[in-house]
């Protein structure tokens, strides 16, 4: 990473968090609606798309692969799509940045096309394993060479793809994704069944762009053959970027937070669960259906936590928002037991590892195990973490530097770009101290 990336942040404590955030787009739904508005014929209008890196990193991989995208004003994309097989190969390689949504979901996308591509990551998603996506994609004749399981990933052109049924070995909404993507090009049925289920929005997209499609928790199965008709999408409040705000609104006493118009689909709400368990006053309002998915207004205050034993049902429906959690259980009265998270250790960075290091340089007692954590509430006390260039790890020390009893400086946080710009600002009009 260059040096212009290594920004660090320094957050000190707040007297009370109040007002209004709107949170930017979702990022699942960011990636998934410009996939599918790129192979769809005719010309979709999405609003609400985030900004962020990650996501305009896949909308420039399918520029380069010949589509045409228009950025009319922030948020907005018109989308002119090229139809199911109007992709047109490029010699440089596809640059998805840090981006494992954007990486594994291309790499099904391209394992059914004419031409050959190579796709590329930055440092931290040149760690991920991609075996899991491209062992079933194997299974359904395509050809991705890894380096060691690890990206630049090269798939392979021209090969004539046949549906599987495939039981997912884990929960991840990433490998369902590619496995349908790969499917829309496939002879016969795609079909999987994951262990538990994960976030619907390949499937719920699909089917509101016209491609037959039969769906339900933990089960997915289409064709091949179809098109995709140019849709509309909506894009709702990403409540993974909300998750901040809820822990931190729920621990600094005397707050008051409206989060207004977030996505609420269930396979993303396990931290309002989570933290509702540990006392959490945390209200639904304004409920309401856009775009086929549930939204509504988030209105958090201050409540006193206390530690739960997590049940491990909720792992899925949360597994990005685990730094947050562990900073809530950091304050809450009593201990936090964290199991069966294990996919932790293969995000953006080891999240269990890089918590938990950052937590006991800020006086937390906590034990990491392999899948999970037990942590002991206390007293967040001043010092200096590392984010490991991790988004989410630096948003949730930045809460724990506005609940803490002096400043927490955070080492590398400019990845926060990929998933929440403008961070910082509106982290600081509802009262944090963060600069
Ligand atoms: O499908 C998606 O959009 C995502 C799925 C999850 O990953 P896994 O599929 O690896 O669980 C999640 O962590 C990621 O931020 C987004
Ligand atoms: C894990 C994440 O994203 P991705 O896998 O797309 O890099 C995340 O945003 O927390």
């Amino acid at each position: 990473m260059s040096s212009a990336r290594r920004l660090d942040w320094v957050s000190g404590p707040a007297m009370s968090l109040r007002g209004e955030v709107v949170v930017p787009g979702d990022k699942s739904v960011s990636h998934r609606s410009m996939m599918l508005s790129a192979i769809a014929d005719g010309t979709s209008h999405i609003r609400g798309f985030l900004e962020g890196e990650d996501t305009r990193a896949t909308a420039a991989v399918l520029a380069q692969l010949g589509v045409s995208i228009e950025s009319p004003s922030a948020g907005e994309r018109i989308v002119r799509g090229v139809g199911l097989h109007g992709l047109r190969g490029s010699d440089k390689p596809l640059d998805c940045g840090n981006a494992g949504t954007g990486m594994r979901l291309l790499t099904g996308l391209l394992a059914g096309q004419s031409f050959d591509s190579t796709l590329i990551g930055d440092e931290s998603l040149s760690k991920r394993p991609m075996r899991r996506v491209t062992d079933p994609l194997a299974n359904m004749g395509a050809h991705v060479d890894s380096q060691n399981g690890l990206p630049p990933l090269h798939v392979h052109g021209g090969r004539k793809l046949r549906g599987i049924r495939y039981e997912l070995p884990v929960a991840s909404a990433q490998i369902k994704s590619a496995l349908l993507l790969a499917g829309l090009y496939a002879e016969g049925s795609t079909e999987v069944i994951e262990p538990h289920p994960t976030r619907d929005y390949t499937e719920r997209m699909l089917a509101a762009f016209g491609w037959p499609i039969e769906f339900s928790p933990g089960y997915a199965k289409l064709e091949g053959g179809h098109t995709l008709r140019a849709t509309d999408v909506v894009v709702p409040a990403d409540f993974s970027s909300a998750a901040f705000f809820l822990v931190a609104a729920s621990i600094v006493p005397g707050s008051v937070l409206r989060l207004p118009a977030v996505g609420l689909n269930p396979r993303r709400t396990g931290l309002l669960e989570a933290l509702r368990l540990m006392g959490a006053d945390i209200r639904i309002e304004n409920r309401t259906e856009s775009g086929g998915e549930v939204i509504g207004d988030l209105v958090v205050r201050h409540a006193p936590l206390h530690g739960i034993e997590l049940p491990e049902a909720l792992v899925p429906d949360m597994i990005d928002e685990f730094p947050a959690l562990f900073i809530a259980a950091a304050v809450a009265k009593g201990r936090t037991v964290v199991r069966g998270a294990a996919e932790l250790r293969v995000k953006e960075s080891d999240r269990i590892a890089t918590m938990a290091a950052g937590m006991r340089a800020l006086g937390v007692n906590l034990d990491e195990t392999p899948d999970g954590a037990i942590i002991d509430g206390g007293t967040i006390v001043p010092g200096t973490v590392d984010s490991h260039g991790d988004h989410r790890i630096a948003m949730s020390f930045a809460v724990a530097g506005v609940v803490g009893k002096g400043e927490v400086t955070i080492r590398d946080c400019a990845n926060v770009a990929t998933s929440f710009p403008g961070f910082l600002e509106l982290a600081n009009s509802c009262g944090f101290t963060l600069r």
